[in-house]
């Protein structure tokens, strides 16, 4: 069996560990508290995010970094994203030299503008050879629940690409192969930016044009930066890009969206976040995001207002009539 270490106790963490485990992996998580590491080892459950769905005997939890990543062959993160840095860089005196990491997260740091591989490398010194990314419509819940989804597995390196793709090829979860690290990131985080802003609409009350028009020029926009980043233009046709942008803005499990939702009902950001513990990456991400199109002289301005809502600098309302407003131009500018 192969040894799969997941940093990471959330929706994602564990709803992956159960795809790992499906495959034939041997499965230890890291948890951040205590109660959801014993919930796993003594109810084979994740009774905080997943009550009453079974975890295999062939997972099971701790809450020491070290015990998690002991002969790890694959290290899975996926911890909020803002958040990495500063966790990894405390594990990394006890993460195995060869092993590949596996990347879940969807978010672009604040101020660095880095995307999480980024993090990974400059943090652990790890070449784009031990470093993947899994990104796709992949909803945590459906997911947990084996209900049949495909996913993207990028790795720099082909072959390695190739070894997660097995890793976690179940009867419910089919991973494709890439070596676009950078457009499979890029699309994963800004479908959250854009589900917050569709969120927003439906939060409103507008219908199905609006939220049409929003997805449709959202994707335009992340292809335009991904592109100017050296992304391939078809990962974001893909299921990384476009697939994942359709799942979480359509789904009311997503958090992105529902954090939508609720600032177009009129609720503050400070409100939203005392309100849940799970996390949407977008409202970050979405100031993150903007700086690094505004480096790179892309426009973004989806990004650019979702964040000016987000801070409470403009409503929502007024978000949607200055993107209508804004001057004229080609469909493929
Ligand atoms: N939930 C989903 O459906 C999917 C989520 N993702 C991505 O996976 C990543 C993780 O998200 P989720 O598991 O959904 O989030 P979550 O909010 O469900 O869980 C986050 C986990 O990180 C832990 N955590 C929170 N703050 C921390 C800190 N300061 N230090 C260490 N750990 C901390 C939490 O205790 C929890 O175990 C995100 O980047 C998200 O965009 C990707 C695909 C699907
Ligand atoms: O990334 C996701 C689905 O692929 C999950 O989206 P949320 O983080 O908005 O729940």
């Amino acid at each position: 069996m192969t040894k799969v270490a997941v940093f990471g106790a959330g929706s994602w963490g564990t709803a992956f560990s159960r795809v790992l485990a499906d495959a034939g992996n041997e499965v230890t998580i890291w948890a951040r508290r205590e109660e959801v590491c014993a919930s796993i080892n003594e109810q084979h459950e994740n009774r905080e995010y997943f009550p009453g769905i079974e975890l295999p005997d062939t997972v099971r939890a701790t809450t020491d970094p070290g015990e998690a990543a002991w002969e790890a062959e694959f290290v899975v993160l996926s911890v909020p994203s803002q958040k990495l840095r500063e966790n990894l860089t405390t594990w990394t005196g006890v993460l195995p030299p060869d092993a590949v990491f596996v990347s879940l997260m969807k978010g672009v740091e604040l101020g660095s503008t880095k995307r999480m591989s980024e993090v990974i490398a400059e943090v652990t010194g790890a070449g784009p050879e031990r470093i993947s990314v899994v990104s796709g419509p992949n909803l945590a819940r459906e997911i947990a629940l084996r209900e049949p989804a495909a996913s993207v597995v990028a790795c720099a390196d082909e072959d390695v690409a190739h070894r997660v793709q097995q890793l976690c090829h179940t009867q419910a979860f089919r991973p494709y192969r890439s070596t676009d690290v950078l457009g499979c990131e890029l699309g994963g985080a800004y479908k959250n930016v854009i589900a917050l802003c569709v969120g927003m609409a439906v939060g409103l009350g507008f219908g199905d044009n609006t939220t049409a028009s929003l997805i449709t020029r959202g994707l335009a926009e992340t292809a335009r930066l991904a592109q100017r980043l050296g992304a391939d233009p078809m990962t974001l046709m893909g299921l990384a890009g476009l697939g994942d942008l359709v799942a979480t803005c359509s789904s009311p499990l997503s958090r992105n969206r529902t954090f939508g939702e609720k600032l177009g009902q009129g609720m503050t950001t400070e409100e939203i976040i005392a309100s849940t513990r799970q996390v949407a990456e977008g409202a970050k991400s979405c100031a993150s995001i903007y700086d690094l199109a505004a480096k790179h002289g892309v426009d973004a301005p989806v990004a650019e207002h979702v964040d000016r809502v987000v801070r409470g600098e403009i409503s929502a309302r007024d978000m949607m009539y200055a993107f209508i407003a804004r001057d004229t131009k080609h469909e493929k500018d």
